[in-house]
């Protein structure tokens, strides 16, 4: 679903990223975690070609990204970040039904009815329909930012640190109800945290990271059992 290749970045003269592979299966959920500025955001921004590779190739469902239309793949990707991307000044039903237009789904009494759906799968009432996002708390703000990466159907949904501003208790409801919908929907999912814990828990495979390269991508109890350096190590000692 998604094979990076030897792909290296840098913003100017710096380069936060070292050759780096990944390849992640379809439906696989990949957990990826590592130090802040270690290139995490960098590499999802590279899937979605919100960023190019300065050296090395990305593919996304077999395509590489640097010859897709870069409109209609970030189209066919979800995309949801902690705390930003819904538009303030829309309420619930237009932040999720502006994906669907832009898809070019512009029956207004079908998005309608798919905005319901959407709501209905992540969780979250009909009243909250006309609240702005300000009018809802931090988890319906994110479970609002789920549907609308939902919208358009995504196989592939990237998702940056998505419950690091949610309490315990939200939290790890959000990490059920998504274990839920990768389930359900068969989707393939690259999950940011800087929660070890969360990381374990989630994925199929963990990538950690370190310095713009990855250390070690491998099943969760793989990396408990086997960690492959002393940064690891550190990582899983609690
Ligand atoms: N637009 C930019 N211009 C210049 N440098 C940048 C830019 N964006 C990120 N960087 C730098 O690139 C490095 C990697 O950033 P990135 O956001 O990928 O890290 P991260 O692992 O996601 O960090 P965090 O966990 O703190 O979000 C950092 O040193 C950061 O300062």
């Amino acid at each position: 679903m998604i094979r990076m290749e030897d792909v290296s970045y840098s913003y100017g003269k710096k380069e936060v990223l070292h050759h780096f592979n990944l390849h992640v299966k379809e439906g696989e959920f990949l957990t990826v975690i590592g130090c802040s500025g270690c290139g995490k955001t960098t590499m999802l921004k590279l899937i979605n070609a919100l960023l190019l590779p300065s050296l090395g190739t990305v593919y996304v469902q077999g395509h590489d990204i640097t010859k897709t239309d870069h409109i209609a793949l970030r189209r066919s990707i979800g995309y949801a970040i902690q705390n930003k991307g819904l538009f303030p000044h829309m309420t619930v039903e237009d932040n999720i039904a502006y994906v669907l237009t832009i898809s070019g789904q512009k029956n207004k009494k079908q998005n309608q009815k798919r905005v319901l759906e959407l709501l209905n799968l992540v969780g979250l009432e009909e009243s909250l329909l006309k609240r702005r996002p300000s009018e809802l708390s931090g988890g319906q703000q994110q479970r609002v930012g789920i549907a609308r990466a939902l919208a358009a159907k995504p196989k592939i949904m990237l998702m940056d640190e998505p419950f690091g501003a949610l309490d315990e208790i939200t939290r790890k409801m959000m990490q059920k109800e998504l274990l839920a919908l990768h389930k359900k929907l068969g989707l393939t999912v690259v999950f940011i945290t800087h929660d070890i814990r969360e990381a374990m828990k989630l994925g199929d495979r963990v990538l950690v990271m370190n310095q713009g390269r990855a250390v070690q991508l491998d099943r969760p109890e793989v990396i408990l059992s086997h960690p492959a350096n002393a940064f690891v190590q550190e990582l899983i000692s609690d």
